[in-house]
C-alpha cells in the first residue's frame, strides 16, 4: 500500500517536470556540433552537457563572470532558458519512502520482493480475469458482477493488469540491479596512445565528427577537463559510448553498452514515466488502481473466509448419513450448504460436508445433496472441476438418494449450467436415485432457497429450520402508520391495506414495508404502491400466517409499527418509454403504485388470478384511465392498458399462455427497450422466465440474460 501511494505521487513528477518550458526545438535537428560551438563562444568553459529525459538540454559551464552554474539552453544558440533545480525535498522523500521504507538494504529489499510478488499476482490475475469473462476475446464484454470489490476488480483489472505487470517486473530489476544480482554492467574503455601531434588536416576533425552526430542521439558529453591534447570527449550516447580526439575527433575507444545497462535504462524510464506523459498518467491510475486492488481483495478474502468457517464438522465422511457436496467459487453458496448442515445437525443428524471435488465413498451415506455454483461460461467453480471424473471413478458403496441445488445468475447464458450437469450425472448413475427435481436458484435468492427446503422437508419428513447467517440486517427505523382503509376479504381471501405515514417519508412504489407482528420477532415483507404519498399494500390472510391475520384485524383509525426498506433493484425505471408488468396474485401491488403515477411511460400490465372476482379488489386503484386490452398489438396506442389471465375459467389461462401467444409482440417490445417488471410468486416467476427466454431465443436469436444485463428485465418474486 506505501509503495501504491508514494508510486501515484511520484507519477506526478515527470508530467510537472515536462511541462516546463526547456523543450525549445526537436533535438534531432540539432547537430552536436552546433551546440558545442555556441557553448564555447556563450561560457568560458563547458563542463559536461546531459540530455535529460523530458529532452531538455542540461549545461554545467562557467561564466564569463566566472561563476558555476547547472543551467538550460537553447541547444541551437547556448542561451540560458532557466536554472537546473536538483529534485525537490518534498519528492526526493517520497522517493525515499518509495524504494526503501526508509529501512535502507532491508526497506529496498522488502520492497524489491514485493514487486516480484505484485508480478506474479498481476500475471495469474490476468488469466483469472480472462477465465471469468469466458476467455481472452471476451476481455471487454459487459462486466455481470454486481458486487461492488468484484465489478471494480474487473473492470480496473482490464485496464491496469498489464501496466502493473510492468511496474512490478521493472521494480524487480531495478532492486536486482540495486543488490548486484545482475552482471557487471560497467565499461571499461581501452585508450590507444594519444598521439600530441595534430596534422594540419586533422584540425577539424571533431567538428566533423560531431557535425554527423544529432543531440537526440547524445545521453550526455563530458568536456575536455583541459587543451592538453590528452584530454579528450567522452560521449555517451543512446547505445554506445566514445571517447573522442578533443582536436582530430579521431575515435579513441568506443564501447556498446551491455545489453543489461540499456535494459536498466529502459527499466527506470518504463517504472517512473520520466519524460512520457502519457505513460506518467497510465502510471498514475495503475498505481491507484493497485491500492484498490490491494484493499477490496482484502476484504474479499477476509469476507470467504468468514464465509468458510462457519460449520464445524462433528462427524467423519465415513460416520455420517447426511453428505452435502458444495461447489463454490467465491463462498456464498457454502453459507446456504453450511447452514443447511447446522440445520441436520441441531437435528442430531450425521452430516458431511465438502468440496465436490472431495467427493470419495461415504460408508454410511443415506443422502446426498449437492449445492453448486456455475462459473465461467456455464462451468465448474474450481473446487468442482473434478466431479465428472471422480464420479466415474468411484463406486459408492451403497445406493444414495440425491437432490441437486444449483446456485447461478440469470444474468448469464448457461443459467446453472453445471448443476444440470451434476443432475444429469447423477441421474444416469446406477446408485443414485433423486429426491427431489434440480432447483436453481438466482442470485442466491433466500426465499427460493427455502421454498426448497420446505419441499425438502415435505419429501424427507424432517421438519428442519435453516437459518441464513447474512440476512440478518440491520433493522431499519421504524415509523407509526395510520391505517386509512382496510377492505374486506375478498373470493381469494385477499385485502387491500391503506396506510399513512405519521410523519413525511421518502418511499416510492417498489420498496418493502417491514413489519414484525405481535408475539413474533421476525419482519414480514410488503411490495409497496405509493399513492400521494400514502401506501397501499396487496395482502393475502393465511390460515396460519401471524402477520396477515394480525393486519386483517386492524381498523380504520389503528396505527401499526413498521419500517421502510428500500428496495432499489425494483423502482420504476426513470429512462424508458414503456413499461410491461407481468404479475400474479398480491404481486400486482407496486404495479398499482406505478399506474397510478401521471408519467408519460405507456405502461401494460399482465395480471394472473383465479378470476374476475379475484381482480375486482384492484380494479378501483388501477385507476381511471386504464383500459382493459386483449391483445398486446392494441397496447401500442394507449397509455396505459391491462390484460388478465384466469386460471379458473374454464378455459385454464396463466400470464406465460399469453406472453407465448403474443410472443412476436413481446419479442418487439423486448427489441424496442421495453422494460419488463415481474412481481409475485417464484413459481410464476420461474414459468415467465422459461417462457421469456424462448421467446428471446426463437423471436430474437438473443437469451434473455442479454436484456437482464441491459436492465430490460427486473423482478421481485417471493
Ligand atoms: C465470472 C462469473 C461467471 C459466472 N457464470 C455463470 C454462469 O455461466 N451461469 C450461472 O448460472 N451463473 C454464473 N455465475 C453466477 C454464480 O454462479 C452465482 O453468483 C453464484 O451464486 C456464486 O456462488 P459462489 O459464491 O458460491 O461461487 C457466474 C458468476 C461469476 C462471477
Amino acid at each position: 500500500m506505501v509503495a501504491a501511494v508514494t508510486g501515484a505521487i511520484l507519477a506526478v513528477e515527470p508530467v510537472a517536470n515536462t511541462i516546463q518550458p526547456y523543450n525549445v526545438v526537436p533535438l534531432d535537428k540539432v547537430p552536436l556540433s552546433q551546440t558545442v560551438a555556441a557553448l564555447k563562444e556563450n561560457f568560458t568553459e563547458v563542463l559536461d552537457l546531459e540530455i535529460t529525459s523530458e529532452n531538455f538540454v542540461k549545461v554545467s559551464v562557467f561564466t564569463n563572470e566566472g561563476e558555476s552554474q547547472t543551467i538550460y539552453v537553447n541547444p541551437l544558440t547556448a542561451e540560458r532558458l532557466g536554472e537546473a533545480a536538483s529534485q525537490s525535498a518534498f519528492f526526493s522523500f517520497i522517493t525515499n519512502v518509495h524504494r526503501s521504507l526508509f529501512l535502507k538494504s532491508i526497506g529496498r529489499a522488502f520492497i524489491g520482493v514485493a514487486s516480484l510478488l505484485l508480478c506474479f499476482i498481476a500475471v495469474t490475475g490476468v488469466f483469472l480475469l480472462a477465465q471469468r469473462q469466458g476467455g481472452f476475446k471476451n476481455w471487454f464484454v459487459k462486466v455481470k458482477e454486481s458486487n461492488f470489490g468484484q465489478r471494480y476488480h474487473i473492470i480496473f483489472g482490464r485496464w491496469f493488469l498489464l501496466p502493473l505487470i510492468i511496474v512490478g517486473a521493472t521494480g524487480v530489476f531495478l532492486s536486482a540491479e540495486k543488490f548486484s544480482l545482475l552482471p557487471n554492467t560497467s565499461v571499461e574503455h581501452k585508450l590507444a596512445s594519444i598521439s600530441s601531434e595534430i596534422l594540419k588536416e586533422e584540425q577539424n576533425g571533431k567538428d566533423v565528427l560531431f557535425q554527423n552526430i544529432t543531440l537526440d542521439q547524445v545521453r550526455k558529453i563530458t568536456f575536455p577537463f583541459s587543451e592538453d591534447p590528452d584530454d579528450f570527449y567522452l560521449l555517451e550516447l543512446r547505445k554506445n559510448e566514445l571517447i573522442v580526439h578533443q582536436y582530430t575527433g579521431k575515435v579513441l575507444s568506443e564501447v556498446t553498452y551491455p545489453f543489461v545497462q540499456l535494459a536498466s535504462r529502459w527499466s527506470t524510464k518504463w517504472h517512473t514515466g520520466q519524460g512520457n506523459v502519457l505513460w506518467s498518467i497510465i502510471l498514475f491510475l495503475a498505481s491507484l488502481s493497485l491500492l484498490f486492488f490491494i484493499i477490496s481483495g482484502f476484504n474479499m478474502s477476509i469476507k470467504k473466509r468468514k464465509k468458510a468457517s462457519q460449520f464445524v464438522q462433528k462427524w467423519t465422511k465415513d460416520e455420517a448419513e447426511y453428505i452435502v457436496l458444495v461447489g463454490s467459487e467465491t463462498g456464498s453458496t457454502l453459507i446456504f450448504a453450511n447452514a443447511f448442515a447446522a440445520a441436520l445437525s441441531q437435528r442430531d443428524l450425521s452430516v458431511f460436508v465438502c468440496n465436490i471435488n472431495e467427493y470419495s465413498t461415504f460408508r454410511k451415506a443415506i443422502h446426498l445433496i449437492v449445492f453448486t455454483a456455475t462459473y465461467g461460461d456455464g462451468d465448474a467453480p474450481t473446487n468442482a472441476r473434478k466431479f465428472e471424473t471422480l464420479i466415474h471413478a468411484i463406486k459408492p458403496n451403497q445406493n444414495l438418494k440425491f437432490s441437486v441445488v444449483g446456485f447461478g445468475s440469470l444474468l448469464y447464458p448457461n443459467y446453472c449450467h453445471f448443476a444440470v450437469k451434476v443432475d444429469a450425472m447423477l441421474h444416469t448413475h446406477e446408485c443414485f436415485f433423486p429426491l427431489l427435481p434440480l432447483v436453481k436458484i438466482n442470485n442466491q435468492s433466500e426465499v427460493a432457497f427455502q421454498d426448497w427446503v420446505k419441499k425438502w422437508n415435505e419429501i424427507t419428513g424432517l421438519g428442519l429450520k435453516v437459518t441464513l447467517p447474512f440476512k440478518e440486517k440491520k433493522h431499519a427505523e421504524e415509523f407509526n402508520f395510520e391505517v386509512i382503509e382496510r377492505t374486506f376479504l375478498n373470493i381469494d381471501n385477499t385485502f387491500l391495506l391503506q396506510l399513512k405515514p405519521e410523519k413525511a417519508l421518502e418511499f416510492q412504489s417498489g420498496d418493502l414495508l417491514a413489519i414484525v407482528p405481535p408475539n413474533s420477532d421476525t419482519a414480514r415483507h410488503y411490495s409497496i404502491a405509493e399513492i400521494k404519498g400514502e401506501l397501499l399494500l396487496s395482502i393475502r390472510a393465511h390460515e396460519k400466517g401471524l402477520c396477515s391475520e394480525y393486519l386483517a384485524t386492524l381498523k380504520t383509525g389503528d396505527t401499526i409499527l413498521a419500517s421502510i426498506e428500500k428496495n432499489k433493484s425494483f423502482h420504476l425505471p426513470e429512462n424508458t418509454y414503456s413499461v410491461f408488468c407481468i404479475a400474479n396474485g398480491t404481486g400486482i401491488a407496486p404495479f398499482l403504485g406505478m399506474f397510478s403515477k401521471n408519467q408519460q411511460q405507456s405502461f401494460h400490465l399482465l395480471w394472473g388470478g383465479r378470476g374476475k372476482d379475484s381482480f375486482n379488489l384492484y380494479k378501483k386503484s388501477l385507476g381511471r384511465n386504464v383500459l382493459l386490452i386483449n391483445e398486446m398489438a392494441k397496447s401500442d396506442s394507449a397509455l396505459k392498458t391491462y390484460q388478465l389471465a384466469f386460471s379458473q375459467n374454464r378455459k385454464k389461462t396463466y400470464v406465460q399462455d399469453i406472453l407465448l401467444k403474443e410472443q412476436v409482440e413481446v419479442a418487439k417490445k423486448f427489441k424496442d427497450g421495453c422494460v419488463f417488471m415481474i412481481c409475485g410468486s417464484m413459481a410464476m416467476q420461474q414459468s415467465v422466465l422459461d417462457t421469456l427466454e424462448t421467446i428471446t431465443i426463437t423471436q430474437l436469436q438473443q437469451p434473455l440474460s442479454d436484456f437482464e444485463s441491459n436492465g430490460q428485465l427486473l423482478m421481485d418474486c417471493y
